[in-house]
C-alpha cells in the first residue's frame, strides 16, 4: 500500500513539474557561462554533478535547465552512468533522505578513477522573498507534502524561478576514501555554497517587529543612554516603539514585484534605458561581504534606480536610508515597502533618537543586510559631488567594529542622467527661491513631469572599498576595537582622521566611477564659456574645443561634435543654445569638470609665466590652491607624478619660453579660454568672499550672505552659469576652507593664493571690487 501511495505521489509530482516548468519564467541570476562542460576533445570521461537544493520540487526542473545549458541529457540514477561516454551530466539533490543515492554515486566514482568529476551547486528559488521559507505554509508544504512543495510559488512568489550557478569544483576520491565521510564533506561544501548564493540573491530574512526591537535593545550605547535618562520601563518601551515605527523599513516582496513592473515601464518608456557599468564583480563580493552602496545624489529618482538595478543584477534589494522629508502620505509607506528606512535630517537635540537609529542600522548590518545611503546628505543642486557627510559612514564603521560578523565593503556608485527632472527647481533655488516642501500635491506634480523623453541613465559601480583593509592601512590600532566597538566617551585618536579619510576616499571613488555622457561633454564645450563668450564662438572653435575634450574620453574618440548633437536629447547644434538650456547644461558640465581642473590651473599658471616655470615652482604654486579646490571638487591630493602625466597628455600647455608665442596657436588659445572658464567662478566667489569678510569682519554669516548676493548679481551681469555662482553651499565650503587654512598656518595669504598666477587679473579684481562697492552703495552700507 505504502509503495503504491509513494508511486502515485511521484507520478503526480512529475506531471505537476512538467506543468510548472512550462508555466514558470526562468531568470538566471548570474550568467551560467563559466559552467559550460569541459573540452569535448579530452580523451577521458567528464562527469558533471549538478547539485540542487530543495530537490523534490526542483530536481526535474534542474534536469531540464542542465539539458538546456549543456546539451546533455542528465542522469538521475547511478545505473545510467556510462564510464565510456565523454561527457555525462548528473543531477542530484541536496537532501538528507537522498543519502543513499549520494553514497551510491560516490562509490561509482571511486570505482572509476579514470573519470574526471566536477561538482557544481545550482540554487533554484521561486521569487526573491528572503522570508518565504520562514513563513508557515512553506515548512508545512515542505515537510508534509514534499513532492508538491513547488506549490510554494503560489504563496507570494509568482512565476519567477531564479537560478544561480555556483562555481564548478573538482572532486577527487582516493581508493581508500571513507565514503560516508566524503558524503558529509560534499554535503557541507554544497550547503555552504547554497548559503552564499541565498545571501547574494535574497539578503538576510527580516525578523518580526518584536524581535527587531529586542535586537535593538541590545545595542550598548542605547542601553547606556536609557540607563542615564529613562524614567519608567513603560515610557521607555513607548518611546522606543515610537522611534522604531518612524524609522523602520518594511521590505515586501509582493510590492517589490509591483515596483519592478512599473519601474520597467519608467526606464523603458519615460527614460531611454539604463546603462550599467562595473557590476560584474558584485555578486561574488556580496557572498562574502555585507555591501554598503554609496551613490551620488542627483535626484529623488536615485532611490528607485539603484534598487531596481541591483534587483536586476540578481542582488538583494538594499535597505535605503531616506530623509524623513520623504515620509509623506502615500509615498512614505510605498518607499518603506521598497526598503527605505527614514532618518531625521538633523540628530541634534533629539533625545534617544540618534541611539535608536544607530541601533537599527547596526542590527541591519549585523544581519548582513545590504544598505544604501547618500553620502552627500541631500541632492546636489550644482552638479558637483558634495563634500561627504560623515554621520552614516561613522555609524556603519561603528556597527562593523561592534558586530564584525561579516566584513563590510563600501561600493561607490556614480549615477548620471541625461535629464534631471528636478533641474528647473534647482535653478530656481540657486536664484534665491526657497525649496518647496515635499507634499502629496508636490509629489503628484513631479510624477506628471516624468514624461518621455528623459534620456538615458548611467549607473556605474566603482572600486569596492573593504573596510578592514582600509582601517589596517590607516592604523594597526583598529584591531583592538574589533568586537568591542568604539566607546562613545573615549574615542581613539585615529578615529576622526580615519573617518574623514574614508569619506574622502568614497567621494573620490564615486568621482572615479563617473561615466561621461555625450550631454556632459557638450555641456563642457558650451558652458565653460560665459553666455556672452559662447555667443561669439564660431563652429570651427566649437569643433576645436570638442576635439580637445573628447580626447579624454576614449568612448567618444570617434564621435564628432555633430554626431553628439544629433544623439542628444536637447536641441543643441552649432548655434547658441537659449539661456534656459545654457543654464541647464552648466549642471551637466560639473560632472566632468574635476578631470580638467589640474590642466586648467596649469594652463593659467604657465601662461601667466610666459611658459617659463620649473616643475617644482609650478607644483609649489598649485599646492597653495589645491586645498581650496578640494573643498569644492572631488580631487585627489596633488602629486608631482600627476602633474607630469597631465603635462604629457597636453604638451602644448608647457612650451618653452622662446617658442612660446609661436607654438601656442589660436586653437590652444580657445581651449585655454574654455579651461579658464571651468575655474573662473570658483576664484571669483573666493575673491568676493574675501572682500565681504573685510566688510563684515565680525559676522561670518553676514559676510557669506553678502558674498552670495554679490556672486548671484555677478552671474547675472556676465550671464554666467547659476550652478557655479548661486549656491550658498559652495560659499560655505570656501569659508570653512579659509578658516581651516588660518587654523593651520595662523594666517591666510590672499597674495600667496590668488595673485600667483593671474587667475584674476588686476583689471578683473578691480571690476569685482567695484561690483561689490556698487552693491554696498545700493544697500546704503
Ligand atoms: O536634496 P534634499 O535636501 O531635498 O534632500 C533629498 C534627500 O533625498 C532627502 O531624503
Amino acid at each position: 500500500m505504502k509503495f503504491f501511495s509513494s508511486f502515485a505521489h511521484r507520478i503526480a509530482a512529475w506531471r505537476a513539474h512538467r506543468v510548472v516548468h512550462r508555466w514558470s519564467i526562468t531568470h538566471y541570476a548570474y550568467t551560467p557561462s563559466k559552467t559550460l562542460p569541459l573540452s569535448a576533445e579530452s580523451p577521458c570521461c567528464h562527469l558533471h554533478l549538478y547539485v540542487g537544493l530543495d530537490p523534490c520540487s526542483n530536481l526535474p526542473i534542474l534536469a531540464k535547465l542542465c539539458q538546456q545549458m549543456t546539451g546533455l541529457t542528465p542522469c538521475t540514477q547511478t545505473q545510467d552512468l556510462d564510464p565510456h561516454a565523454s561527457q555525462i551530466a548528473y543531477v542530484l539533490s541536496y537532501q538528507q533522505q537522498d543519502l543513499k543515492q549520494w553514497r551510491a554515486l560516490l562509490q561509482w566514482i571511486q570505482a572509476h578513477p579514470q573519470v574526471k568529476v566536477s561538482v557544481q551547486s545550482v540554487h533554484l528559488h521561486w521569487g526573491r522573498n528572503a522570508n518565504a521559507l520562514a513563513s508557515w505554509p512553506a515548512p508545512l508544504l515542505r515537510y508534509t507534502y514534499a513532492h508538491f512543495s513547488w506549490m510554494r510559488l503560489q504563496h507570494s512568489s509568482g512565476r519567477r524561478l531564479y537560478v544561480q550557478w555556483g562555481r564548478p569544483w573538482p572532486l577527487k576520491l582516493t581508493q581508500n576514501a571513507d565514503i560516508i565521510a566524503e558524503v558529509g564533506r560534499l554535503g557541507r561544501f554544497c550547503r555552504w555554497q547554497f548559503h552564499l548564493m541565498r545571501r547574494q540573491l535574497l539578503g538576510a530574512p527580516a525578523p518580526d517587529t518584536a524581535r527587531s526591537l529586542s535586537q535593538i535593545l541590545t545595542y550598548p550605547p542605547l542601553q547606556a543612554d536609557l540607563a542615564l535618562h529613562a524614567s519608567t520601563p513603560e515610557l521607555v518601551q513607548k518611546k522606543l516603539q515610537h522611534y522604531f515605527t518612524e524609522i523602520r523599513a518594511a521590505l515586501s516582496w509582493p510590492w517589490i514585484r509591483r515596483f519592478e513592473t512599473s519601474l520597467t515601464w519608467l526606464w523603458q518608456t519615460a527614460y531611454q534605458g539604463i546603462e550599467i557599468q562595473g557590476a560584474q564583480d558584485l555578486p561574488s563580493l556580496a557572498a562574502s561581504h555585507t555591501l554598503v552602496y554609496v551613490p551620488c545624489h542627483r535626484s529623488h529618482i536615485d532611490y528607485l534606480l539603484l534598487s531596481y538595478v541591483l534587483f536586476h543584477q540578481g542582488l538583494a534589494v538594499p535597505y535605503v536610508a531616506a530623509g524623513v522629508n520623504l515620509n509623506i502620505p502615500l509615498l512614505g509607506p510605498l518607499l518603506r515597502r521598497g526598503g527605505a528606512f527614514f532618518m531625521r535630517r538633523s540628530f541634534r537635540q533629539q533625545g534617544t533618537y540618534p541611539q535608536v537609529f544607530a541601533a537599527y542600522l547596526t542590527s541591519l548590518l549585523a544581519r548582513g543586510q545590504p544598505i544604501e545611503f547618500f553620502i552627500e546628505g541631500g541632492r546636489s543642486r550644482n552638479g558637483r559631488l558634495l563634500t561627504p557627510r560623515l554621520g552614516l559612514v561613522s555609524m556603519c564603521v561603528r556597527a562593523a567594529l561592534l558586530k564584525p560578523k561579516r566584513p563590510l565593503a563600501f561600493i561607490p556608485v556614480y549615477i548620471g542622467y541625461e535629464s534631471v527632472f528636478e533641474l528647473p527647481a534647482y535653478l530656481q533655488q540657486l536664484q534665491g527661491l526657497p525649496k518647496r516642501k515635499e507634499s502629496l500635491p508636490h509629489l503628484l506634480a513631479s510624477v506628471m513631469r516624468l514624461r518621455p523623453p528623459l534620456g538615458q541613465v548611467q549607473v556605474s559601480f566603482g572600486q569596492p572599498l573593504v573596510l578592514d583593509a582600509f582601517l589596517q592601512q590607516q592604523t594597526p590600532e583598529w584591531r583592538a576595537y574589533k568586537g568591542q566597538g568604539i566607546p562613545e566617551d573615549s574615542v581613539p585618536a585615529f578615529w576622526s582622521a580615519s573617518l574623514q579619510r574614508l569619506g574622502d576616499e568614497l567621494r573620490l571613488g564615486i568621482a572615479a566611477a563617473t561615466q561621461a555622457q555625450a550631454i556632459d561633454l557638450l555641456a563642457l564645450v558650451w558652458t565653460s564659456f560665459t553666455y556672452t563668450q559662447a555667443s561669439q564662438l564660431t563652429p570651427t572653435q566649437l569643433d576645436i574645443v570638442w576635439d580637445d575634450y573628447r580626447g579624454w574620453y576614449p568612448q567618444y574618440a570617434k564621435t564628432s561634435y555633430q554626431d553628439a548633437c544629433q544623439a542628444s536629447l536637447h536641441p543643441i547644434s552649432y548655434t547658441l543654445p537659449d539661456t534656459d538650456l545654457y543654464q541647464r547644461l552648466a549642471y551637466h558640465k560639473n560632472a566632468l569638470a574635476p578631470q580638467h581642473l589640474l590642466r586648467a590651473h596649469l594652463w593659467l599658471y604657465l601662461h601667466s609665466q610666459g611658459g617659463q616655470a620649473s616643475e617644482l615652482a609650478t607644483l609649489a604654486a598649485l599646492e597653495k590652491l589645491w586645498p581650496h579646490l578640494q573643498a569644492e571638487w572631488p580631487l585627489p591630493p596633488l602629486k608631482l607624478q600627476t602633474l607630469r602625466s597631465t603635462v604629457a597628455a597636453c604638451p602644448w600647455i608647457n612650451q618653452q619660453a622662446q617658442d612660446y608665442q609661436l607654438l601656442v596657436t589660436d586653437a590652444h588659445q580657445v581651449i585655454g579660454q574654455s579651461l579658464q572658464g571651468l575655474v573662473y567662478a570658483t576664484w571669483i566667489r573666493f575673491y568676493l568672499l574675501l572682500i565681504a569678510s573685510q566688510n563684515y569682519p565680525k559676522d561670518q554669516q553676514q559676510a557669506q550672505a553678502f558674498a552670495l548676493q554679490a556672486a548671484r548679481a555677478w552671474a547675472q551681469k556676465i550671464h554666467g552659469p547659476w550652478v557655479d555662482y548661486g549656491d550658498a553651499y559652495l560659499l560655505q565650503q570656501q569659508a570653512q576652507q579659509i578658516q581651516a587654512t588660518v587654523a593651520q598656518y595662523g594666517y591666510f595669504s590672499l597674495r600667496g593664493c590668488l595673485q600667483f598666477s593671474g587667475i584674476l587679473t588686476r583689471k578683473q579684481r578691480r571690476a569685482l571690487r567695484q561690483h561689490v562697492q556698487a552693491l554696498l552703495d545700493a544697500h546704503g552700507g
